[in-house]
């Protein structure tokens, strides 16, 4: 990836500049710098639907001030459609194309899992009183995971339009003094991609997992004007996004010349929790930073920026994530496919007039005197 330089500028004297791998302006249609959904999708969505297609986990994840952008980036606006609408349409686009040659076979499932207040809800059930509060647990070889939380089958695209719609109906927003439809909770929606196909013959299943997070708010409370029930959603907002960002850092100090690795406080927050892998293990993750251009809210726009700038120390180690039942039964084969061909070598040779190399009984005739 390139490496853009953003720079955030109030006065000359006062100017600091960061480095990033894409920088978007999105603020006036009408310049020749503005940056379309569309080209957003193709550097971003693009890069995530490759790692789903080739067995990875990916993460797109967007912080920053209420009002900056990032539900506008990760869903769009009627007509307008954002990164999560994309990758999604992407994503069968690919799947009837692979299908029409026969090439794999799929099976797609959606989850919806917004934080509100430190609780994890269920966006899609659809009938059922469960649907707020639902525990995290930790599975020793998939990660952390929220039980009884609903998964839906997904066919196609309208499939995935019809449970969005059900599901934003769903969403906690309230009002808050900066945001009128400010959302206060933190959405993760999340893709499980299986893909079983032959591979030189030899049958292959991969399953990825893709996160696509449209943060809540991070602005200061005291910037929000907000008090009761507000305020205490605004503590348990920063209360993530401060442990989002210990565990960048955390995670930014770790090296693999570092014998011992940091302690990443993983657990302090529902929204951490969740995103382990996606942080810093086995995914391929963006995170994509939001700003707002007017110098009212430049010291926000400086703590996402830095914010950012501590993400990009952070090194993940994706690998593809193969079913264990089929890579078993795809090394066994290669194993008999090799003996056989040891066996026609062997007879080949035997044909050729020197000894076979295989059992042979031998009788021996014992005189008895
Ligand atoms: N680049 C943009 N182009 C056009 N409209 C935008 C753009 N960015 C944001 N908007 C509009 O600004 C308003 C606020 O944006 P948005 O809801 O995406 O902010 P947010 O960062 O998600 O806020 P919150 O933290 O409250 O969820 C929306 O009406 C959105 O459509």
């Amino acid at each position: 990836m390139a490496s853009v330089r953003v720079a955030v500028r109030v006065a000359p004297e006062n100017t600091k500049t960061f480095t990033y791998d894409f920088s978007y302006d999105s603020t006036d249609r009408q310049s020749s710098a503005f940056t379309s959904q569309e080209k957003v999708f193709e550097d971003l969505g693009s890069d995530v639907l490759k790692a789903a297609f080739d067995g990875y986990n990916a993460c797109v994840f967007a912080y920053g001030q209420t009002g900056s952008g990032k539900s506008y980036t990760m869903m769009g606006a009627p007509g307008d459609a954002g990164l999560i609408p994309r990758i999604c349409e992407g994503l069968f686009s690919r799947i009837s194309n692979s299908s029409r040659c026969d090439e794999a076979s799929f099976r797609t499932e959606v989850r919806s899992e917004p934080i509100y207040n430190e609780r994890v809800r269920d966006l899609l059930r659809r009938k059922s009183t469960q649907t707020y509060n639902l525990r995290v647990r930790e599975h020793p070889k998939d990660g952390p995971y929220v039980e009884d939380l609903s998964k839906h089958l997904v066919l196609n695209y309208s499939d995935v339009e019809e449970l969005m719609e059900a599901g934003n109906i769903n969403r906690t927003t309230a009002s808050t003094g900066m945001n009128d439809v400010s959302s206060r909770s933190h959405a993760i929606f999340t893709i499980n991609f299986t893909q079983a196909k032959f591979d030189a013959e030899m049958p292959s299943e991969t399953i990825s997992k893709i996160h696509l997070v449209d943060l809540a708010g991070s602005e200061r409370a005291d910037a929000t004007g907000a008090t009761g029930v507000r305020l205490k959603e605004g503590g348990n907002i920063n209360k993530s996004l401060v442990t989002l960002g210990n565990v960048i850092s955390a995670l930014g100090q770790e090296s693999p010349l570092k014998k011992k690795s940091a302690f990443v406080p993983y657990r302090d927050s529902v929204l951490t929790w969740l995103l382990k892998d996606s942080l810093g293990g086995n995914s391929k993750t963006i995170m994509i930073a939001t700003i707002s251009p007017a110098d009212v809210n430049y010291g926000e726009t400086l703590s996402t920026l830095r914010y950012a700038n501590r993400a990009k120390n952070i090194i993940n180690k994706p690998t593809v994530n193969e079913d264990a039942n089929v890579r078993l039964i795809r090394e066994l084969q290669a194993e008999i496919a090799r003996l056989k061909a040891l066996l026609i070598q062997g007879n080949q040779v035997s044909a050729g007039g020197r000894r076979p190399h295989c059992w042979r009984s031998v009788f021996m005739i014992v005189w008895c005197f």
